[in-house]
């Protein structure tokens, strides 16, 4: 009898030193995986594979559903490579499986793997689910539909609008989350012409049944034009966050001909705004590397292909000037709504006093007025930067705008012989030079604010003449 127990406890032991062994080792992954080849070799599997693209190079949005759903398993921690991200937060860590690696799933009891397998030659992926043939009739509709609210769940929770941009590369979309703080509120511009798009935005989302009734796709175009620093990238910005829309960037410089512009088109999502910067810089460079044509942008704009990249898109274009485009690419329907982003006036002025320096009023802004009504003026970029660069001290911002609105009034008057304050000075067709003569003017602030430093009071009013004489020599 004590032989007996003895001899148990031995086999016991020894079974729990062999548990032992194997989990602290790799051999326990070994035995499973033996176990399950065991299994596959014992049951009919079937395979269904979900391709990153669809025959038409146009994005499969189940491909992506499953990505996200695949990577919020908690198995894909078992996978042999996985990839680790960081997430939105500081401290958190994305996991993400990596190409040819295999992630099981267990769904109503039955037992699936996922396969994200990529070519090796074109590069382009597609996951492969393996399910039992006896469990795909009981689970795979259920399971699809699984994924499928799973995906939105998740995208839902952790919705971010993405910037994506074109590369020269095989994956002709690379996209990051858009990070930018500018919102349609922080935007200094007339009022009234901010409601006014709100309204326009707000309209075109609620009037899908008004579109397809009238056999046009759901989009619509806008022209963003003024001279630089006026606000419009970071108006597509806002307008995107106003929206919830990701933004495609296209680098026209990066795209080889027309065909590659229509591809690029159609790999981009259903609720996206599309923008193309500088076009009036592209259709004037006559050197530009790239080839696409005129009719290629035309067809671009509103061709048969935004048809077919699904409805809700919004385009944008921007541009210095619009008085040497060619009539045919700004006609309605092409472009729908102009926006004009001008150079400041005394309003916009006080709005970015406010907004930087936290000054509503201030007993300089008489003068500051006075300097606009002489027609002198300078984009919010260089008035932002100006206020930026003396937050400390809103008089020597102020002294500072003061200063290069003078200097740049001066200037400009000097290098056209007329007045600016005539309403035609704010026009678009003279923006060209504008640039020339800021910079200069910012640079003469810029050695006036290092003068300013070094004393290290606000300067007197008396300064401030001082140096104006010394930078008007
Ligand atoms: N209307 C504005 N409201 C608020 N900030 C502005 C405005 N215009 C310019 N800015 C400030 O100036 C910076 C540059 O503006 P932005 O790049 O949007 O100008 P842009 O019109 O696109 O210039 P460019 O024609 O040179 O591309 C922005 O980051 C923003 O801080
Ligand atoms: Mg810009």
């Amino acid at each position: 009898m004590i032989s007996f127990t003895l001899f148990a406890l031995i086999i016991v032991a020894i079974f729990i030193l062999l548990r032992l062994f194997l989990i602290r080792t790799a051999l326990i992954s070994i035995v499973n995986k033996c176990l399950h080849c065991i299994e596959d070799a014992v049951h009919v599997y079937q395979f269904f594979k979900v391709p990153e693209f669809n025959e038409n190079h146009q994005e499969n949005q189940f491909y992506r559903k499953v990505l996200t759903y695949v990577n919020s398993l908690s198995s894909i921690e078992d996978s042999d490579f996985t990839n680790l991200f960081s997430g939105s937060k500081s401290n958190d860590i994305i996991l993400c499986l990596d190409d040819n690696q295999v992630v099981f799933d267990t769904f109503l009891g039955a037992r699936v793997s996922w396969k994200n397998e990529i070519d090796s030659i074109s590069r382009k992926r597609t996951f492969v689910l393996k399910i039992k043939k006896k469990d795909k009739r009981r689970v795979l509709q259920s399971y699809l539909q699984h994924i499928h609210t799973v995906s939105d769940e998740i995208d839902q929770r952790w919705r971010e609008i993405r910037l994506f941009i074109n590369t020269e590369l095989n994956q002709r979309w690379r996209s990051v989350p858009l990070a930018h703080p500018v919102t349609i509120d922080t935007m200094v511009m007339d009022l009234d012409l901010k409601n006014r798009i709100k309204s326009d935005v707000e309209a075109f989302l609620k009037s899908k049944q008004y579109y397809h009734r009238l056999g046009r796709v759901w989009k619509r175009s806008y022209l963003l034009y003024g001279p630089s620093g006026t606000g419009k990238s970071s108006f597509v910005v806002a307008m995107a966050k106003l929206l919830n829309y990701d933004v495609y960037d296209i680098d026209l410089s990066k795209v080889s001909d027309d065909s590659d512009l229509k591809l690029l088109l159609l790999q981009t999502r259903p609720k996206s705004l599309i923008v193309v910067e500088d076009l009036d810089r592209f259709l004037s460079d006559s050197s530009a590397e790239s080839s696409v044509s005129l009719s290629g942008v035309l067809n671009f704009m509103d061709g048969i292909v935004n048809s077919c990249t699904g409805d809700e898109k919004v385009m944008v274009f921007t541009m210095n000037c619009k008085d040497l485009i060619d009539p045919v690419v700004l006609r309605p329907g092409r472009v729908d709504v102009h926006i004009y982003f001008p150079l400041c006036n005394f309003n916009a002025f006080k709005t970015l006093a406010n907004s930087y320096l936290g000054v509503k009023d201030h007993k300089l802004f008489p003068h500051v007025e006075e300097i606009f009504e002489t027609g002198a003026t300078m984009s919010p970029a260089e008035i932002a930067e100006l206020m930026v660069m003396n937050r400390s001290s809103p008089s020597r911002a102020l002294k500072s705008v003061i200063t290069a609105l003078q200097i740049s009034g001066d200037a400009r008057a000097g290098k056209s012989g007329q007045r600016l304050s005539e309403s035609k000075s704010i026009d678009e067709g003279s923006m060209l030079s504008w640039k020339d003569v800021s910079s200069p003017a910012i640079k003469e602030v810029r050695k006036l604010y290092n003068v300013l430093r070094l004393k290290k009071s606000g300067p007197s009013d008396h300064q401030l003449h001082h140096n104006l004489s010394l930078t008007e020599r």
